[in-house]
């Protein structure tokens, strides 16, 4: 279920040298945010704070009635396999696994019914029907992110969380993963967050949260 997912104060600290703070954010369920910034801004930590894979060192993460910054570790491992799809930026598909037993691991993992079925009907709504035997090492780099992409939404989370999507793909090939994003987000109904350095990513998304000197936010 999506719901409205809102910051408040957030910082994190790698060590004596590296404090990353960041401006509030606060969204409706629903709504399409980018993060965008020069390399090193922390757009990369903040999806990590959103996902709950990362505490911050102050503030707060809410998530309907839930903060996540205060939340146990076993709360936040319930949330993130519930509400969270996350595609990261090198996909993190398990090599040794076909397409169809990555996205119905990720099913088992969240607890859903029928993995297997609906892990088959994710991959074949992506237009993967034909390659749910082939491992990631067997599929183009497209093909690759489009399980990625399955495994994130196939238990149909409120919250997708998403890392450099075109990153690795020609324009044809990034413009086809952007309605991808696009497409699953509005059938799931789902917040979608997305950190891009792709102009043509962050042009087509409503809100902009742009991470600099300034941490200016921009549209939201
Ligand atoms: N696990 C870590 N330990 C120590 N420092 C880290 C760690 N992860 C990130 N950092 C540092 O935190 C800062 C922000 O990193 P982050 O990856 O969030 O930035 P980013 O904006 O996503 O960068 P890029 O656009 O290059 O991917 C960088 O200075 C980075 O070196």
């Amino acid at each position: 279920m999506s719901a409205a997912l809102r910051t408040h104060n957030l910082s994190v600290q790698y060590g004596p040298e590296v404090t990353l703070t960041y401006p509030d954010l606060n969204l409706k369920a629903g709504e399409m945010l980018a993060i965008t910034g020069p390399s090193g801004t922390g757009k990369t930590t903040l999806l990590h704070l959103l996902a709950g894979l990362l505490r911050p060192a102050s503030g707060e993460v809410h998530y309907g009635t839930l903060n996540l910054a205060a939340a146990s570790e076993t709360a936040r491992e319930g949330f993130r396999r519930r509400n969270v799809g996350y595609v990261f930026q090198d996909f993190h598909l398990m090599q040794g696994l076909s397409a169809l037993e990555n996205v119905e691991l990720g099913l088992r993992v969240a607890g859903a019914n029928q993995p297997h079925l609906r892990a088959q009907e994710t991959l074949k709504c992506l237009d993967l029907g034909h390659r749910l035997n082939h491992r990631p090492g067997q599929l183009s780099t497209g093909e690759r992110q489009r399980v990625a992409v399955a495994r994130a939404v196939a238990h149909r989370p409120g919250l997708l969380l998403v890392d450099e999507p075109t990153a690795h793909l020609d324009r044809n090939r990034a413009g086809a993963a952007l309605n991808l994003l696009l497409d699953a987000a509005a059938e799931l109904g789902a917040t979608l967050i997305v950190v891009t350095h792709d102009p043509l990513v962050a042009d087509a998304l409503p809100a902009r949260l742009e991470l600099g000197q300034e941490m200016a936010v921009v549209g939201v």
